[in-house]
């Protein structure tokens, strides 16, 4: 008789993760060798985040050990086909996905990925580009009534950023990416990002595990070697992004050129109910109809705590 409450008498719930917690992800780390000097650890806080040593060493550098694993297997599949077809194939750029909600910690977690991947040997050259190049300029957005739907999978030229990815895939010498900045809100028209051939490739945004829309055969995370979901709970991330705008307000909104200089004066209660307003209408919507649905897409998912600490990394099996 299979016992009813084993997981495997109930194909329906068969998890497609494995499920380590934060202690046994961390017994890992002891194991593997470390391309970091205690010294480059602190250095790494530079980036400008109050990143703790300890979640670094812990966390991060067993799945930066990881991915460039994955980089060195997939190299050698390529040499396998090569071999196969008695013809050079040259490799082409490994391309990581970040996906998961405003304010989760995506661009902090892209940044440490790509500096801990570039000290691995075989990946040394790793670039990072975000989504938001893609967004369609306020223009645009306004023309097509989407300026309070910034972030939602329809404000994105989403076949300008599958061509963009799939040129890098295809090995191309130079591909350029449009630019976003968030000073002026908006896409900056004659600037823009070249990637060149890198060894490694970390595309971070919100969308990037959605599937490929209604009528359309691929979508950018088909060109994906692996991907990441930056998991937390909702409660958790509303605080952190109002804590990032009032952080925000005190500082780059004083800024005249800043979008949001005219929130600079507000008194906290007042930045905190305007943040909280487009949490509310924006923000959480899109995580809880678009982003957080794309979960179980990914190849990993890591999980957070309420102190950013990760809780336990889920890593796809089948
Ligand atoms: N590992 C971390 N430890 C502490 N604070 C963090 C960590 N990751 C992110 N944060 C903070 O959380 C906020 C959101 O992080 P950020 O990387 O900007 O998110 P996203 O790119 O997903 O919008 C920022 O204020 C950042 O300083
Ligand atoms: C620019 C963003 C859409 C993020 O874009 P991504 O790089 O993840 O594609 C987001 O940070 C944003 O500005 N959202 C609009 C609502 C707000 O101001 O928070």
């Amino acid at each position: 008789m299979p016992d009813p409450q084993s997981p495997s008498s109930h194909p329906a719930q068969i998890s497609p993760f494995i499920e380590l917690d934060r202690a046994d992800w961390a017994a890992l780390a002891p194991s593997m060798p470390s391309p970091l000097r205690d010294t480059e650890i602190v250095q790494l806080r530079g980036l400008g985040e109050p990143l703790d040593p300890r979640e670094v060493a812990e966390v991060y550098l067993p799945l930066s050990r990881l991915l460039n694993l994955y980089v060195g297997g997939t190299k050698s599949l390529h040499n396998v086909t090569s071999e196969f077809l008695r013809e050079r194939v040259e490799s082409t750029p490994f391309v990581i996905g970040v996906a998961g909600s405003v304010a989760v910690g995506k661009s902090t977690i892209a940044r440490l990925l790509r500096e801990l991947l570039a000290r691995w040997e075989h990946t040394p050259r790793v670039e990072l580009i975000t989504t938001d190049g893609f967004l369609f300029p306020n223009a645009e957005l306004e023309r097509r009534g989407l300026m309070a739907r910034k972030g939602f999978p329809e404000s994105y030229d989403r076949r300008a950023l599958l061509r963009f990815v799939s040129e890098v895939k295809a090995g191309a010498a130079e591909v350029r990416a449009p630019f976003y900045s968030h000073l002026a809100y908006d896409i900056v028209k004659d600037a823009q990002i070249t990637v060149r051939r890198p060894d490694v490739l970390i595309v971070e945004g919100l969308n990037v595990l959605q599937p490929p829309g209604p009528g359309h055969r691929l979508a950018v995370s088909d060109l994906f070697d692996f991907t990441i979901y930056v998991d937390a709970r909702t409660s958790d991330i509303a605080r952190w992004y109002e804590e990032r705008f009032l952080k925000l307000q005190r500082g780059a909104f004083a800024n005249p050129r800043s979008y949001f200089h005219r929130f600079a004066s507000l008194t906290e209660a007042e930045a905190r109910a305007r943040s909280r307003e487009i949490w509310h209408s924006i923000n959480e919507p899109n995580l809880l109809q678009n982003i957080r649905p794309t979960r179980s897409r990914a190849s990993l998912v890591l999980r957070k705590g309420s102190d950013h600490t990760v809780s336990s990394v889920l890593l796809r099996k089948l």
